[in-house]
């Protein structure tokens, strides 16, 4: 519960936002959590007010968007719609993903941009904000027409970005096959091998582990915050959510530290597997979903014993610990009331937003170990951090080496998120621990670079 005068503050600012952004709801979704957890800190520290930085944050440095004509296999013209939401750059180059689906909208890659600019500033490395992408779907497309659709994008793209300006990456539907096809079309337009995408192949300056630091970065995270309560992943049961790239790696990494992953999912369904699913099972998945682009529901025929719940989502199963890794507003009040009730006690965001602000409030209602995340899925923007110092330094580490940078920065994250997050009853609240973290270290910055 806020303080009279803290409420009014939040409510001015969001009343604001609101007519500014018109028609943004998951812009405005992801402004008012944030607003929230900083407007006490912010009021107690005028100089956020008088240098408007909270006003400044919210409005984007630039949004592009374009058009992205191609021909598919019939020779038939295709027009797709691109953005490219530059957020801020007062601690780095934009950074962020790139994401192709057609539900996308400017409304989710500002939201989206707005969570990256905190994310980047809690991995303590030089990254700005960003996030773009296209509504083009690439299921049922061939990798020839995948192929010519980012050779498309990346034509008009290469205008806005590089190794110095904004550095994009992967999110949902870009993989390496995307960042493979888009760097081939950036260095043939500019005649420059530089490091202007992150989740390169290995062969051409890509860091190793960056596929799975998202996955991996959100369990270490977990195991980070069950340590405060003298607890660990072993022998916990997991409900996960996607059986992409952050779930997949997820799932290696909770195997890996003695835990059961009992669902995963995609837009259709999710499977249900009381027996777990073991390495050689997730080999099968990663089959499915990266070699056949195809169905989690396939899962079954492999593995009869398995059940598939088509147009359901994962979280009435029994379980500990649950990592939503597919997307924003995955995980509703309904299903935080099943989740709780059934006995979870951890909840880490894999995804981007994937909990509604009703789940998050229930969580911390029941005190619910839970991360937001922008601090739990850190890892992936944290490791492609690393493969642009990699890139810069013409060298490559090893596995082992990202592998350890990867777990201390996850440390890092989460003790940044108990140092401001702690609640006088001794619960740590992440949420307002990352927010008030994040935004300490750009909103310095912003004061130092003058009006800009
Ligand atoms: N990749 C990365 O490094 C990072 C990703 N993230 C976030 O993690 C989440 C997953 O990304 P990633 O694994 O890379 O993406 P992928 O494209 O590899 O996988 C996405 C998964 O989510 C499912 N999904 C997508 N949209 C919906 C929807 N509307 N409803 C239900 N399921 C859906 C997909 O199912 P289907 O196959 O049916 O489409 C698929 O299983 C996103 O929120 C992303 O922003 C965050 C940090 C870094
Ligand atoms: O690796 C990156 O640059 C971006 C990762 C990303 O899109 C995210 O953190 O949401």
């Amino acid at each position: 519960m806020q303080s009279e005068k803290v409420q009014k503050y939040i409510d001015n600012f969001m009343s604001e936002v609101i007519r500014k952004n018109p028609h943004e709801p998951e812009f405005h979704q992801a402004v008012q959590e944030v607003v929230e957890s900083v407007a006490p800190y912010i009021l107690e520290n005028p100089i956020y007010i008088k240098h408007k930085i909270l006003e400044r944050m919210t409005e984007p440095e630039r949004v592009v968007s374009f058009r992205i004509p191609w021909l598919d296999d019939q020779g038939e013209i295709q027009i797709n719609k691109g953005y490219r939401v530059q957020m801020n750059s007062s601690i780095g180059p934009y950074k962020g993903g790139l994401r192709f689906h057609p539900s996308v909208t400017q409304s989710v890659f500002k939201f989206l941009a707005f969570e990256q600019v905190l994310k980047n500033g809690l991995t303590s490395l030089p990254m700005g904000g960003a996030k773009g992408g296209s509504d083009f779907n690439p299921k049922g497309k061939t990798d020839f027409e995948v192929m010519k659709f980012c050779q498309s994008f990346v034509t008009e793209l290469q205008r806005h970005v590089g190794s110095f300006t904004d550095v994009p990456a992967g999110d949902i539907g870009v993989g390496g096959r995307e960042i493979g096809y888009m760097f081939g079309q950036y260095k043939r337009l500019t005649n420059r091998f530089v490091g202007v995408f992150t989740g390169k192949g290995a062969e051409f300056g890509g860091s190793l582990l960056r596929p799975e630091a998202t996955g991996y970065g959100a369990v270490y995270f977990t195991q980070e915050m069950l340590n405060t309560q003298d607890d660990s992943i072993k022998g916990k049961t997991v409900a996960i959510s996607g059986s992409g790239n952050v779930a997949q790696f997820a799932t290696e990494k909770v195997i890996e530290l003695g835990g059961k992953v009992v669902t995963l999912s995609d837009s259709s369904g999710y499977i249900y597997d009381s027996e777990g699913i073991d390495t050689a099972k997730l080999e099968h998945i990663k089959l499915i979903k990266n070699g056949y682009r195809g169905r989690i529901s396939q899962y079954v025929d492999e593995y009869p014993n398995a059940t598939y719940h088509p147009q359901e989502k994962p979280w009435g199963v029994k379980c500990d610990i649950a990592l939503p890794c597919a997307t924003q507003n995955e995980l509703n009040g309904d299903s935080a009331k099943l989740l709780i009730d059934n006995g979870c006690k951890c909840v880490a965001e894999g995804a981007n937003m994937p909990c509604t602000p009703e789940a998050v409030n229930l969580f911390h209602e029941h005190k619910v170990l839970f991360a937001p995340g922008k601090a739990a899925n850190a890892g992936g923007v944290a490791t492609s951090g690393l493969e642009m110092t990699q890139n810069s330094m013409r060298i490559s580490w090893t596995r082992e080496k990202v592998d350890d940078k990867l777990k201390t920065i996850m440390q890092n994250i989460h003790s940044s998120c108990v140092k401001h997050g702690r609640e006088p009853d001794g619960s740590i609240n992440y949420v307002k621990g990352a927010n008030i973290c994040g935004f300490i270290k750009v909103a310095n910055a912003m004061i130092t670079q003058g009006v800009v």
